[in-house]
This record gives C-alpha cells, structure tokens and sequence, in this order.
C-alpha cells in the first residue's frame, strides 16, 4: 500500500495523471478542483500541479495532483513525477481506442519506476459521449483486472463520478478501501442523517505559489 509523505496530523500524497494526448486529464482535475468545464482547455505544456485538501474520515488529506502533458514531446520529463508519487491514474477516452489500446505502456512506465509501492488507476473519460463509445465498460474493467489496476469511468464534462473518483482514491491512500469504509459509515449511523464524510476544506489554492505551478513547472 502506498505510503503517506509526511507525519503528523496531515496526510499528504502526491499523485500523478497520465494518459495520451486530449483525453481529459486536465478538464478532470479542473472539475474536481474549481467544478467547472470550460470545453477550450489547451494542450498541457509540461507538468503543472494543484493542491487540494480533503477531510476524511476526520483526518485532513492533501491531494496534490500533478498533470502530465499527453504530447509524446514531452514524455521524458515524466518518468521523475512517477517516481515519488503514491497513487498514478492512467486516463483515457471512451471515444478513443488508441489512448485505450496504449494504457499497458503507462502502466509499464509507472511499474518500471515504482514496481508495486503506488496505487494504479485507469480512468475511462468522457462518458457523456456515450453514443460515440468505443470502448465498453465491461472491457475496461477486464483491462483494468489483467494489468492490476482500479478502475473508474467518468465525465469531466457533466461531472459524472468525478467526486466519487476522487473521494474513492482518497480512502485507498488512506488504506481503507472506499466501500470497506463506507459500509462501516452506515453501520455507526447514528442518527441516519449523517453527513457524508469528506468534505472539501479548502478553497482551490491557485494563488498559492507553493500549491500551483503552471506551464512546465518541470523543469
Ligand atoms: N465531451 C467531453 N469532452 C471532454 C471531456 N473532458 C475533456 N474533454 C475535451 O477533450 C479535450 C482535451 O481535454 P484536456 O483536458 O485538455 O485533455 P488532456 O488529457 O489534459 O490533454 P493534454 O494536456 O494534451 O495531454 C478538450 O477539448 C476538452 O474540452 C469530457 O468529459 N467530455
């Protein structure tokens, strides 16, 4: 199980988003950290990176999500995130075989760097499009089995999973499995109204330069 990078009361993990050029890595994490879809993202030059802080399970999480650029140009940078990151989440299309027939290379860069010590997610994009759907749920989740992978869909665009993406990847980080932890939730309900445990803390922190790098904070 991946290990936290501090003591103390906060947990802090540093997690990586790959995948193939325009799937949806950055409208993902723009749709967790301000809920927003602009629809006019421009490519990611580089590597960029957002924080975020989570309470769960009453304790404080910070996610810092690092976003990759899909463009081959700069794969090479890559490799030195991977490398001391706890969770990597591999994105693709729905709509685009190509970015699903190469999750095996990401995931094999990500091995080659961290072996088993980090938490793999394959995440199927832009599942609103669904009339344009190449590749099937039931054909990812078998994927996602063979390579060791968790596996999620959802949509930057409507919004659909994306909180549950992340709140689901929050607990396993924190080494309770989300259903294994959401089952012990209902059963100490008392009373029934309880509210969800994770909440968002924070504000987004982009004006913090200490949280937000843009445009090749790589290098
Ligand atoms: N319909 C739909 N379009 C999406 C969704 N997510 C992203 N897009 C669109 O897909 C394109 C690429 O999105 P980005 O978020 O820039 O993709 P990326 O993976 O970060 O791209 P790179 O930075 O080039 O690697 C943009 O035109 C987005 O508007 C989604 O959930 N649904």
């Amino acid at each position: 199980m991946a290990q936290n990078t501090t003591s103390g009361p906060m947990q802090k993990y540093k997690i990586v988003f790959l995948g193939e050029q325009a799937v949806g890595k950055t409208s993902i994490i723009n749709r967790f950290i301000f809920d927003n879809f602009t629809g006019n993202e421009q490519p990611t030059v580089g590597i960029d990176f957002i924080s975020k802080t989570l309470q769960v399970d009453n304790k404080s999480v910070r996610l810092q999500l690092w976003d990759t650029a899909g463009q081959e140009r700069f794969r090479s940078l890559i490799p030195s995130y991977i490398r001391d990151s706890q969770a990597a989440i591999i994105c693709y299309d729905i709509t685009n075989e190509k970015s699903f027939q190469n999750l095996p290379r990401w995931i094999e860069d990500v091995k080659e760097e961290r072996g088993d010590e980090v938490l793999i997610y394959i995440l199927g994009n832009k599942i609103d499009l669904e009339s344009e759907r190449l590749i099937s749920t039931k054909q990812a989740e078998d994927k996602a089995k063979e390579l060791g992978a968790q596996f999620q869909e959802v949509s930057a665009k409507n919004a659909t999973n994306v909180a549950e993406f992340f709140k689901k990847l929050s607990y396993e980080l924190l080494g309770n499995p989300a259903e294994q932890s959401q089952n012990q939730q209902q059963q100490q309900q008392q009373p029934k109204t309880q509210q969800p445990q994770i909440q968002l803390q924070n504000q987004p922190r982009i004006q913090d330069n200490e949280d937000k790098k843009q445009g090749g904070g790589c290098c």
